[in-house]
């Protein structure tokens, strides 16, 4: 089945002087349980395509159904509770917030959903135990190594039990032992039956994937 189905996508940014198209007629079907990587050089719409996927930005031009829902047709609001059911996004930088311990901030999508207290603390120990950071409940992010951040942003992205995870470089900011830990996490993950896209420039990483879409110049080339 597919999870993800996107066609004749286009998105372009203008400036006074200048549009670039970041997204330039752009398909492809991802299915439920793939583990999907977007390769390419820099500035050829990676980034973009993900937020797209990830409903953090809109598309000009296309179709995008996910689960077989038309996400294009669907207003802000309805877009954002889409985001918050379905899809669990990991940044480079983790996007972690500084004031809320690290209990809070993988609590906050359960929060924004009006689940009860109890129950999303302790779901959030749950995710915390399950990326191996139990013990770090209490701490701020400051006080987390960055992949101690990234294991609880991912913890963050899974609480909900997305149907999707979107990773926009997640081991782009951590040494090789921190990113093959967040490596193993995700195909974990994976294995366990989660959707994931990941954007990456480490082949050795989009390797492990079950399929890569390449990009160049806001195009796919495979
Ligand atoms: N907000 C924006 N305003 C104007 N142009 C933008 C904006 N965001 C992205 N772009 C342009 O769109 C193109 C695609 O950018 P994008 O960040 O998606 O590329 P990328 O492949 O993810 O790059 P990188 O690998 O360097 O992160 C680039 O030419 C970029 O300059």
């Amino acid at each position: 089945m597919n999870l993800i189905s996107i066609k004749n996508l286009k998105k372009s940014f203008k400036t006074q002087f200048i549009e670039t198209f970041a997204i330039n007629d752009i398909s492809f079907n991802i299915k439920q349980g793939e583990f999907t990587a977007i390769t390419g050089p820099s500035g050829c719409g990676k980034s973009t395509l993900l937020s797209v996927l990830g409903l953090l930005e809109y598309a000009d031009e296309g179709e995008y159904h996910l689960c077989s829902k038309d996400i294009i047709q669907l207003t802000a609001s309805q877009r954002a509770e889409v985001r918050n059911h379905h899809i669990g996004f990991i940044f480079q930088s983790f996007n972690l917030i500084a004031e809320l311990s690290t209990l809070d901030n993988v609590a906050l999508p359960l929060k924004l959903r009006g689940v009860a207290k109890q129950e999303y603390i302790d779901l959030a120990y749950q995710a915390l135990q399950k990326v191996g950071l139990g013990e770090r409940a209490k701490h701020f992010p400051p006080q987390l190594s960055g992949g101690q951040q990234q294991r609880a942003a991912i913890a963050r992205a899974i609480i909900t039990n997305p149907d999707i995870i979107l990773a926009d470089e997640p081991t782009g900011n951590l040494d090789s032992e921190n990113s093959k830990i967040v490596i193993d996490i995700l195909l974990q993950l994976n294995k366990s039956g989660k959707t994931i896209v990941i954007v990456t420039h480490d082949q050795a990483l989009a390797n492990l994937a079950q399929k890569q879409l390449t990009m160049c110049d806001g195009q796919l080339i495979n």
